[in-house]
C-alpha cells in the first residue's frame, strides 16, 4: 500500500492497475446484530475471483448475495476472516486507502441511484469531483466514460429524461470514470425490460472484454448468468453450495438450491401434457405416446442428432418439447419426446454410454393417452 505520505496521484500510481482486479475471500464470515438477535448471513466463505472474469453470485433470497458483494468494497465489514484485493487485505485501508480502493472498485445498483437535480455530464463527473481531480483532466475521463456507453449527445439532459437503459448507462459511465478494476453489479438489469437488460449485458461483456474490469455480479435473473458470465457462486443460506463454470453448473446442478433457482431455465413438459401423463401404459389397443426426456449437459458438448436418437431407439420420434442453449461453447438443454408406448424400447443406459452416446441422460416420464 502507498504511505500517507504519498500525494493521491502518487497512491493510485502506487496500486497494481489494468491487469489487477482479484479478489480472495478467505473464509469470510458475516454476523448481523439486529433487534431480534444476530443474524449469520455469512459463513465460511473462501473462494478467488481472478482478474478479468465475469463472476455471477446467484442465490434464494437471503443467501447473502448483497452482504458478501459489498464485502469487496468495504460497504459492509466481515465479522470472520478477510477480502483481499489484488493481494491487498482490505480491513487493513486507512482513510485515504479506502478511498483509493472504492476508486478502483466501481459499482452500479438496481435502481441507479442517480442526483436528479444534476446533469448526465454532473452525475458521472461526481466521483471525480470529491477527489479532487483537476478540471482538464475529469472533462477528459467524463467524455471517455460517456462515450464508452454511448451516451454522448446526452451530457446535458437530467436523469428523469432518460429510459431506464440510458439511466443504468450513466451508473456505468460514472462507476467506470475512475477507471476501476473491479466493477460490482447489484441486479444492475432487475429493473429493466428484456430489451434493454440485453443491451445493458452486451455493454458489461464489452467493457469486460475491451478494458480487462472484473465483473462481479449478483442477479435473481438465472438468464443474465447464462448470457454473460464465466463463473458461478451458489450461495445458500450463507455458504457456498457450489461453484464453477457456468456451463458446467448450470448443465449439472449438484445442489437443490441450484437446481430451485434454474426450474424457470429449464424446458418441463407443457401443463396439458402433464395433466395427461401417466406411469403406465393404458390397456393395449388404446393408443398411448411414451415420454422421454432427453438431457444434454455441456460435459461431453453433445448435440442432439435426429437421425441418431431414431436410429438408436429404432423407431419414429417425435419432438413434443425442448431446446438447446449454448453456454460458453458447450450445449446444455433438454428435449422431450413422443414415441409409441406400445414399440419396446432398448435399454436407456445404453443410450448414455458407448462410443456413440445420444444424450446425456435420459428419463422415462411416463405415457401420455
Ligand atoms: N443490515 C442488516 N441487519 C440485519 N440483518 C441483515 C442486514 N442485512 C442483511 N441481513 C440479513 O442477512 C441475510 C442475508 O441478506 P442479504 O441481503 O445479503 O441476502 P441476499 O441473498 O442478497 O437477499 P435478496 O436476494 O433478498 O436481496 C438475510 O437473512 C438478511 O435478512
Amino acid at each position: 500500500m502507498a504511505s500517507p505520505a504519498q500525494a493521491p496521484a502518487e497512491a493510485e500510481a502506487a496500486l497494481p492497475h489494468r491487469g489487477g482486479g482479484a479478489v480472495r475471500f478467505e473464509a469470510l464470515g458475516k454476523t448481523y446484530l439486529s433487534g431480534s438477535g444476530p443474524v449469520q448471513a455469512l459463513q465460511g466463505i473462501t473462494l478467488d475471483i481472478a482478474p478479468g472474469r465475469i463472476f455471477g453470485i446467484i442465490g434464494r433470497s437471503g443467501a447473502g448475495k448483497s452482504s458478501l458483494l459489498r464485502t469487496i468494497n468495504r460497504l459492509e465489514q466481515p465479522s470472520e476472516g478477510r477480502v483481499r484485493v489484488d493481494g491487498v487485505d482490505i480491513a487493513t485501508l486507512d482513510a485515504r486507502g479506502l478511498v483509493a480502493l472504492r476508486r478502483r472498485v466501481g459499482m452500479i445498483f438496481q435502481h441507479f441511484n442517480l442526483l436528479s437535480a444534476k446533469t448526465v455530464w454532473d452525475n458521472v463527473a461526481l466521483p471525480l469531483r470529491v477527489a479532487g481531480v483537476p478540471r482538464a483532466e475529469t472533462e477528459a475521463r467524463v467524455n471517455e466514460a460517456l462515450s464508452l456507453v454511448g451516451l454522448e449527445a446526452k451530457h446535458h439532459v437530467h436523469p428523469q429524461r432518460l429510459s431506464g437503459g440510458q439511466k443504468q448507462r450513466v451508473g456505468i459511465a460514472r462507476a467506470l470514470v475512475t477507471r476501476p478494476e473491479i466493477l460490482l453489479c447489484d441486479e444492475a438489469t432487475s429493473a429493466l425490460d428484456p430489451e434493454t437488460t440485453q443491451s445493458i449485458l452486451a455493454l458489461l461483456k464489452d467493457i469486460n472484454r475491451r478494458l480487462g474490469i472484473t465483473i462481479i455480479l449478483i442477479t435473481h435473473e438465472m438468464s443474465v448468468i447464462r448470457e454473460i458470465a464465466d463463473e458461478v457462486l451458489v450461495l445458500e443460506q450463507g455458504r457456498i453450495a457450489e461453484h464453477g463454470p457456468v456451463w458446467q453448473v448450470f448443465g449439472e446442478p449438484r445442489h437443490d438450491a441450484t437446481r430451485a433457482l434454474l426450474a424457470p431455465l429449464q424446458h418441463e413438459l407443457p401443463d396439458d401434457l402433464k395433466a395427461r401423463l401417466q406411469a403406465t401404459p393404458p390397456p393395449l389397443g388404446t393408443p398411448s405416446q411414451r415420454i422421454l426426456q432427453l438431457s444434454y449437459t455441456g460435459a461431453d458438448g453433445l448435440e442432439p442428432d435426429f437421425a441418431a436418437i431414431g436410429q438408436a431407439l429404432q423407431q419414429p420420434v417425435r419432438l413434443v418439447h425442448g431446446g438447446v442453449d449454448r453456454i460458453q461453447g458447450h450445449a446444455q438443454g433438454r428435449l422431450l419426446i413422443a414415441l409409441d408406448s406400445a414399440l419396446p424400447l432398448p435399454p436407456l443406459a445404453t443410450l448414455t454410454s458407448g462410443p456413440h452416446p445420444i444424450a446425456h441422460h435420459i428419463q422415462e416420464l411416463g405415457h401420455v393417452v
